[in-house]
């Protein structure tokens, strides 16, 4: 039975342990197919997870659904080594943004990609069936040569979309996956895979020494490429790292978000792209309950913030809030009190990252407090709440204070992964703060509810009643 299976509501993500966790260069790891497979740690993938399959099948059935298809993943004109990956992962249809895509991205020659769709329905898949497609493992050297290139913004999201790639990929012969993240000081070695994935300033401090060698180079991909390309650090990086691959380089960006101003610079980015967007108004995910409670002022946040993980059991959740300081504040707070927690900022070390997001995939910590460098990408499917501690903001100094509904939405899609039930509460603690907040709702014409905090017995109700699938018992708030 489902509920017995150490997998039941893990995503794929959550499944692979780190690539090349083993290797002594942390920053330069190769997972090939044999270290895929032991990846899984003995987990027994075929284990059939009904509830996932009757609660799949009915929302692809819907064609409003972003899950939803017509096609198989059989007529999308992957080979059979990929299809095997995709069955062994219990991927019955492509979803909604892999049905269009694929054929796009797959077509020859090939042609650039602009792809947006909701948060958790499938874009690693997407660019990672078009990476398997193209690279060529027919001789020794190639499968040692850089063939596709992925870069994502935090070294979180490029290890798991190395994960990722890994175990889709298993089953295609001599396939190696190296990471290029920054090593803690220590010194990379050569690469010598056929897919990088890394962040883009150590990418380009590996293809400035030589130590990667790019001519070979036939896919770049730029996941959260709206937030690649709008960084100044990292788009920058984006920019030259492009300038040193052959023109011919099939370029693939990807979000959840574009809007208009990053749009033209995308198109720039990837000139004469086929385009998959959205409308604003279908950007949210209507499995992620969205609401926000009422704070007295700044300080009262934390009070509200106790109370709330002190009447309902939390077992997978993040904390997301706006600086490093207040992360670290909240930590050592919580942990005072006796609550769980662990911490992921961008000031702490490569390696002590790995660890607190591998503990935090594995379930051995629960809650997670972090600032923006983990609002993007990271599917982690247990977790079932998102607190926006601090409402996300845009910084421009000596202006208003202005919501960044971007981060929100992104903050807000670590749950609700693939038609997973999710909730996410933003505190609001000022006039001001309130009004960013119905900005956000305007902006995705959504509907952010108030949660009454003089009741928190009424809270308890709203928050039990969403969660009706019997897939989400045991990581969802239970009374204590
Ligand atoms: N066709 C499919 N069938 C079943 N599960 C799938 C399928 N495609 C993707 N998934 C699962 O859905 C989850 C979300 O996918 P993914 O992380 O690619 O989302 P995303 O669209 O990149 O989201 P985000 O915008 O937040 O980065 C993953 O756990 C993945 O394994």
């Amino acid at each position: 039975m489902a509920s017995e299976n150490a997998n039941e509501g893990k995503s794929l993500a959550d499944r692979i342990t780190k690539p090349g966790a083993d290797s002594t260069d942390a920053s330069l790891t190769a997972a090939n197919n044999d270290g895929a497979s032991e990846a899984l740690g003995g987990s027994d993938l075929q284990e059939p997870e009904y509830d996932v399959e009757v609660k799949l099948s009915d929302l692809q059935a819907d064609p409003n659904n972003p899950l939803f298809s017509v096609k198989r993943f059989e007529d999308l004109g992957l080979s059979p080594n990929i299809l095997e990956g995709l069955y062994a992962l219990k991927f019955l249809k492509p979803s909604k943004i892999q049905e269009r895509a694929l054929p796009l991205l797959l077509h020859n020659p090939p042609t650039n990609m602009i792809g947006q769709s909701q948060s958790g329905t499938g874009k690693t898949a997407a660019f990672t069936l078009n990476i398997l497609s193209r690279i060529d493992l027919s001789t020794e050297e190639m499968r040692k040569t850089p063939q596709a290139l992925v870069l994502a913004p935090s070294r979180e999201l490029a290890r798991q979309i190395g994960g990722v790639i890994s175990e889709m990929g298993r089953f295609v012969e001599g396939l190696t996956v190296g990471m290029a993240i920054p090593t803690d000081g220590k010194r990379p070695g050569r690469v010598e895979t056929s897919v990088v994935c890394g962040t883009p300033g150590t990418v380009m401090d590996l293809i400035k020494k030589r130590i990667m060698i790019v001519n070979k180079l036939k896919v770049l991909v730029l996941d959260e490429a709206d937030n690649m390309l709008d960084q100044q650090g990292l788009g920058d990086q984006c920019i030259r790292v492009k300038g040193f691959l052959p023109k011919t380089v099939q370029v693939v960006l990807f979000s959840a978000t574009f809007d208009d101003q990053i749009r033209l610079y995308a198109a720039k980015f990837a000139p004469n792209a086929n385009e998959i967007s959205l409308k604003q108004e279908e950007l949210t995910v209507e499995g992620i309950k969205q609401f926000y409670l009422d704070c007295v002022d700044d300080n009262d946040k934390y009070n509200v913030l106790v109370k709330f993980y002190g009447l309902l059991t939390v077992a997978s959740s993040i904390i997301f809030v706006q600086t490093r300081a207040t992360a670290a504040e909240i930590e050592k707070r919580m942990t005072a009190e006796g609550h769980t927690v662990a911490s992921l900022t961008g000031g702490i070390e490569g390696s002590v990252r790995d660890k607190v997001i591998d503990d935090f995939r594995e379930g051995r910590a629960k809650v997670l407090i972090t600032t923006n460098v983990l609002a993007r990408g990271i599917d982690v499917s247990t977790v079932s709440m998102v607190m926006n501690y601090d409402i996300p903001e845009h910084h421009k100094p000596g202006q208003p204070r202005m919501a960044d509904p971007q981060t929100y939405l992104h903050r807000i899609g670590r749950t609700g992964r693939f038609g997973r039930v999710g909730v996410a509460i933003s505190f609001v603690s000022s006039k001001e703060e309130w009004q960013m907040l119905m900005n956000i709702s305007k902006y995705y014409n959504t509907n952010i509810e108030g949660l009454d905090t003089r009741d928190w017995d009424e809270v308890e109700r709203i928050m039990k009643k969403i969660i009706k699938n019997p897939r989400a018992r045991g990581d969802f708030p239970q009374s204590t």
